[in-house]
């Protein structure tokens, strides 16, 4: 089963902005009496992005979601210090790290399992359920089967489902807390375009909650995005395997070899972007991506080819409902003990965090 684009609609709105408000809630009852606080909003955000994919993914069976999420992110901290993780011939070698990550591979596998079936068992009861992701993988694999005569081969199996899911919220989640948090780092930093973008969201939205249509109008906003997504993509790049021997330039690639694709490099090129290509300067996309890269493969946070990210879209609309919400009700300004510290951690993160002088408007 392989989406093209996972296209957000008008139901996932509520998901984006009740998880944003949630933080807003939060953060509001932070500030003392002269109206500030500072805040690491790093860890904020990711519980913000962890929810909305826990709705949009698992919707109505939210709760059981939140435990699979909690269980990811125990093997997504294991992964990261676990050192022989790259090294197969080390891997079956057990350490405390790995048990734990099977326990948890285990019980996260039994608990996918036990909502696909109750899933499976009210679509037999004529419920439809078909309005989050688990929803339309069950249903979209039953109609499958049923298609080819009931033939169960041809559907995924569950063990297939269970990694669609995985893979959604590996792929979509931390990426979306890295690209909120390097986009108020970088409005903190530019306090100019900070005012620009929330010029813009109130001369759309005024004070009322972001709606589908306003969104594409918000054009600096998209300005910001792209340029924070240039400089600190958060995938550092992406890997293929030839499957053909290929000529790449002046060079002769055989079949079988692995070729790595550089995003950050690419995307930093002075060559490609010019003197002032390491600078944040979001005007460069004044008039989108295809002028800003004079149509070359460039500019490529997501990807490229057929196995370009289903997410992005997702994202996008998720990153300027969430901005438009912080930035009707807080400013935000780089605190005295910010370290700038970009460092490769799964993906490019602020190693020292982002504290960050939030104030309510
Ligand atoms: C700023 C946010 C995001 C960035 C920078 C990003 C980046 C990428 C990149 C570079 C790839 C291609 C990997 C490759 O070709 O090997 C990819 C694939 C993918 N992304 Fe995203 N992504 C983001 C958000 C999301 C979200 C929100 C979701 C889901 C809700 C998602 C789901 C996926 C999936 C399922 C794939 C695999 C597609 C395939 O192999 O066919 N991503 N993403």
């Amino acid at each position: 089963c392989r989406f093209t684009t996972l296209s957000p609609n008008t139901n996932m709105l509520p998901a984006f902005s009740q998880s944003c408000n949630d933080v807003i809630s939060v953060w509001m009852g932070m500030l003392s009496s002269d109206g500030k606080c500072e805040i690491d909003v790093s860890p904020f955000l990711q519980k913000l992005t962890c929810e909305v994919i826990s709705r949009t993914a698992f919707g109505s069976s939210y709760a059981e979601g939140e435990k699979i999420f909690q269980l990811l992110k125990i093997q997504g901290r294991l992964i990261r210090t676990t050192k022989d993780m790259n090294k197969p011939i080390l891997w079956h070698i057990p350490t405390p790290a790995k048990t734990k990550m099977r326990a948890a591979d285990k019980e996260m596998k039994n608990s996918i399992r036990v909502m696909i079936e109750k899933r499976e068992k009210a679509m037999k009861n004529g419920e439809s359920c078909n309005e989050d992701l688990l929803g339309i993988l069950v249903e979209s694999n039953q109609m499958e089967i049923q298609g080819n005569g009931n033939n169960k081969s041809v559907g995924m199996t569950i063990e297939e489902v269970i990694s669609e899911c995985k893979l959604f919220y590996i792929a979509g989640q931390e990426t979306t807390s890295t690209l909120l948090v390097w986009t108020l780092i970088m409005l903190s930093k530019y306090p100019e375009w900070q005012s620009r973008a929330r010029e813009e969201v109130f001369h759309v939205f005024g004070k009322q909650n972001p709606n589908f249509d306003g969104l594409s109008l918000l054009k600096n906003m998209t300005m910001i995005l792209y340029e924070v997504l240039r400089l600190y993509p958060p995938n550092l790049y992406f890997n293929r395997t030839l499957k053909k021997d290929m000529e790449l330039g002046n060079l002769s690639l055989p079949a079988g070899v692995d070729v790595t694709m550089p995003i950050l490099l690419v995307h930093q090129d002075g060559d490609i972007w010019g003197n002032d290509a390491k600078e944040f300067k979001p005007e460069r996309f004044s008039e989108g991506v295809a002028k800003a890269t004079k149509g070359q493969v460039s500019f490529y946070p997501f990807g490229w080819g057929p196995r370009i990210c289903i997410g992005q879209n997702f994202t996008m609309l998720e990153a300027k409902i969430v901005l438009s919400l912080l930035l009707q009700n807080f400013s935000f300004e780089l605190s005295p003990v910010y370290v700038h510290a970009p460092a490769l951690m799964l993906t490019l993160q602020p190693k020292q965090g982002a504290p960050l002088i939030v104030r309510k408007l």
